[in-house]
């Protein structure tokens, strides 16, 4: 079979990650050297998963930790009216993309969906130093402990002040 750039998809690693297997959050993918912004980490290909199959084995299984929501339009026709429906199912992301961790502090990964050519992009959101760990965001329901949770609020206990006054 002749396969050239022109009839498969371009999919693009950046060679400065590696994983790192011993964290706080289990396995993590880290920068083995500076990342600019804006670089492609990963392009992944999705086993989008259906939904019924989904509820009744996935969800009960370690797998669902891995799995990302996706959505899926449907078009109906009655009375030559198109209609789209978008419903939400999970998708297991096969390549890298199933091992970025999640900090609620610092993610310096964004992601798009292709729901087209079922793949996830994942790229630097902002410059990334060498032995950084690379972050994405789960979202703000999370089903295990955060071993890297947001910096606390300053709830303004006075201290400040107390330090700027002068004792006579
Ligand atoms: C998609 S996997 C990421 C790869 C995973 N660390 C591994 O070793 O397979 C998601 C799981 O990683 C762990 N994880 C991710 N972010 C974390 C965080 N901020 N704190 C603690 N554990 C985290 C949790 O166990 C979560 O269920």
């Amino acid at each position: 079979m002749d396969v050239d750039r022109k009839s498969g998809l371009l999919l693009t690693r950046c060679k400065d990650i590696v994983l790192v297997l011993d964290t706080p959050k289990g396995r993590g993918v880290f920068a083995s050297a500076f990342i600019p912004a804006g670089t492609v980490i990963d392009t992944c290909p999705v086993l989008v998963l259906d939904e019924q199959e989904n509820k009744i084995h996935i969800e009960k299984t370690e797998l669902y930790h891995y799995t990302y929501n996706w959505p899926i339009k449907t078009t109906t026709n009655p009375e030559q009216k198109r209609t789209a429906t978008i419903r939400s199912t999970q998708a297991v992301v096969l390549g890298l993309g199933s091992m970025f961790n999640h900090s609620s502090r610092d993610q310096n990964v964004g992601w798009t969906r292709d729901t087209q050519q079922l793949l996830i992009t994942y790229h630097a959101s902002r410059d990334i130093n060498a032995g950084e760990e690379l972050n994405i965001s789960y979202g703000a329901r999370l089903t295990f402990v955060d071993a890297d949770p947001p910096s606390p609020v300053d709830e303004g206990d006075g201290s400040e002040m107390l330090s700027q006054i002068e004792l006579g």
